[in-house]
């Protein structure tokens, strides 16, 4: 069997990618990635300028997961652009790596697609719509008006291959309204999930949260995940039109972990915390294992299975 897929027009040798925010701040991450046995990667979500982000400690590794709140560190845009587009020079017959954008609100999130709608950039564009609003409203895509305003406006410009990084939704109401949005607008995919906002984890020990920021309240990935991240993937692939793909991201740790995001509906999968604790032999390992399950089920390719959930009839 094989793991090829096809996604925004492109071959890809397997579904597996990085996590925006994992393994890919700095162009020696990326390179990593690069050398890695993963399918494809994706930049940090970049800002028109660099960030320092929140202060430290800011991502902890808890048992069945992590905890994080970086506060969107990053070396600004001209630095990934720079970055993918050497790559596409220098590597013309490869896929390019994804770049990540998070403006700091609508008008930078305009800005920073301007940039790439005008660069030479020939990749696909992930839009993060976990990123922040004015302080005292919600993050943009829990803000249904402000994400279909912000989407209406980049589709006024942008015309390359764009998704969007989507946090999770917890009420059939707001897939319903989400994916009525999102139908809305030739989108290439939706990436489902981001972190699981404002957790909190304690060391019982210490009686103390573990992060700095936010008095510890962070983002939450991991195994704690994986149910919340494959019920997003499947609610977006059964109420999008197919031409938006849906990648899947949370909770991502084993080849059996891959083939449940598979089975719901994702095309191309993200892994996060788990590339954060193994390192980038994690794409191996997951591949051997992935091909594994193909063959014990006698599937030839992923075809054979993507969204074939079964209910109980
Ligand atoms: C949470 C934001 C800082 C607004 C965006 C960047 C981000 C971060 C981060 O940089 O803190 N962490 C995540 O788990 N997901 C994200 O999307």
């Amino acid at each position: 069997p094989s793991l090829e897929v096809e996604f925004c027009g492109r071959l890809y040798e397997n579904p597996l990618m990085n996590a925006s925010g994992v393994c890919c701040m700095t162009t020696d991450d990326l390179d990593s990635m690069a050398r890695s046995r993963s399918g494809a990667f994706i930049t940090k979500s970049a800002t028109s300028t660099d960030r320092a982000g929140n202060p430290e400690p800011r991502y902890v590794t808890v048992p069945l997961g992590s905890i994080n709140s970086m506060g969107l560190p990053n070396k600004g845009i001209e630095y990934y652009l720079n970055y993918v587009l050497d790559r596409q020079k220098r590597f013309p017959s490869e896929n390019p790596p994804f770049m990540s954008v998070a403006g700091m609100g609508i008008d930078e999130n305009i800005k920073l697609l301007n940039i790439i709608q005008d660069s030479e950039f020939s990749g696909i564009t992930e839009l993060n719509l976990s990123c922040p609003n004015v302080p005292g409203k919600p993050q943009v895509a829990y803000d249904f008006e402000l994400t279909d305003r912000t989407l209406k406006s980049v589709f006024q410009f942008f015309t390359k291959p764009l998704g969007v990084k989507l946090p999770p939704f917890f009420d059939f109401a707001h897939f319903d309204d989400m994916a009525s949005i999102l139908n809305k607008y030739p989108l290439a995919y939706v990436n489902c999930i981001n972190s699981v906002g404002n957790g909190l984890y304690i060391d019982v020990e210490k009686e103390s949260v573990v992060i700095k920021p936010k008095d510890g309240f962070g983002g939450i990935g991991g195994e704690y995940i994986k149910p919340t991240a494959l019920a997003n993937v499947r609610a977006f692939y059964t109420r999008l039109n197919e031409n938006i793909k849906i990648i899947g991201t949370g909770g991502i740790r084993t080849g059996q972990d891959a083939f449940e995001h598979l089975l719901c509906g994702a095309t191309m999968l993200q892994i996060g915390t788990e590339l954060q604790n193994e390192g980038t032999g994690i794409f191996e390992r997951i591949n051997t294992e992935l091909l594994q399950i193909l063959e014990q089920k006698g599937y030839q390719s992923i075809e054979d299975f993507r969204g074939k959930l079964h209910s109980i009839t």
